[in-house]
């Protein structure tokens, strides 16, 4: 048999910002292909929902609610979760958001906050995951970065920062951990039709924006991220490491 498999049957993988969004898609998508889905996010309603869609489509989830800026709570709910599963096979770092300042407006405590939530936690939840999969046969983890951290955007300096903070450390983290077995790599989102960006999405001047700089002429929908996710996740992807997929409409591609 030469053609790979996206299937994820008996693996299990952690999520974060499981609740809505890109992280509720991936969840679905991965329960789909096999997986038993680890379900973290701050609002346990949110995931409690999402776990009931999963069980209702025949899938199995688990509920670990976490506020990935608490590096604290971070050791302290992974430990829980490898008391319940003894090995993770993927870890999708998603959780993130962002305040869309001018450069010269930026505060402290916006900085702190975003690079709190988007990088910090994505370091520290591969650290805590990334650490015991090396001593378990390996696996595989794909953190959610964003065009914007890779061409200009206008959609905030400190968040470009944290994405391209992302992207490099999937350089290193996967330059470090691929003998023993551990991938890493990261998606780069344009943009999706979110709770993130609906608003921004509504605003016609701004759609047309978008869509005047994407060859594809139409934002993304969260479900389309579920097949790149998969490709790096699953054994379709096992020799990809250090990568960061833009899905895109084109649009990092996009010149005149
Ligand atoms: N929607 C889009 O167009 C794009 C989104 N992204 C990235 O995709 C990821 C998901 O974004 P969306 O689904 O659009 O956002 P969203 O706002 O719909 O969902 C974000 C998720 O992260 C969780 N979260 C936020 N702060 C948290 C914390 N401190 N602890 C635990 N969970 C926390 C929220 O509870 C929520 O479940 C983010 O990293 C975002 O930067 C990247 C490019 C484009
Ligand atoms: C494409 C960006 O990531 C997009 O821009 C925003 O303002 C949102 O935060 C999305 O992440």
């Amino acid at each position: 048999m030469l053609l790979p498999s996206f299937r994820l049957d008996g693996k299990k993988a952690i999520i974060t910002g499981a609740g809505r969004g890109i992280g509720r898609a991936l969840a679905l998508g991965f329960s789909e292909a096999g997986a038993e889905v680890i379900l973290c996010s701050r609002t346990k309603s949110e995931l409690e929902q999402v776990k009931a869609e999963i069980e209702s489509r025949g899938g199995s989830a688990a509920v670990f609610p976490m506020d990935v800026t608490s590096t604290e709570e971070i050791k302290q709910v992974v430990a829980e979760i490898y008391q319940t599963y003894h090995q993770i096979d993927i870890l999708i770092n998603n959780a993130g958001m962002n305040i869309r300042s001018k450069a010269s407006d930026v505060t402290e405590d916006e900085w702190v906050r975003i690079m709190d939530t988007n990088v910090k936690s994505a370091f520290m939840m591969s650290q805590a995951v990334g650490t015991r999969m090396q001593e378990n046969n390996g696996g595989s983890i794909l953190s959610v970065s964003s065009v914007a951290g890779h061409v200009a955007l206008k959609t905030g300096v400190v968040y470009a920062a944290s994405k391209a903070a992302m992207i490099q450390m999937t350089k290193v983290l996967a330059y470090e951990w691929g003998s023993s077995g551990v991938r890493v790599n990261s998606i780069g989102p344009w943009y999706f039709e979110t709770p993130l960006t609906k608003h921004l999405l509504e605003d016609e001047n701004y759609l047309n924006d978008i869509l005047a700089v994407t060859p594809l002429k139409r934002v993304g929908q969260v479900e389309e991220l579920i097949g790149p996710a998969l490709f790096l996740s699953s054994e379709a992807g096992s020799y990809v490491t250090g990568q960061t997929l833009f899905v895109d409409g084109g649009m990092t591609i996009n010149g005149f």
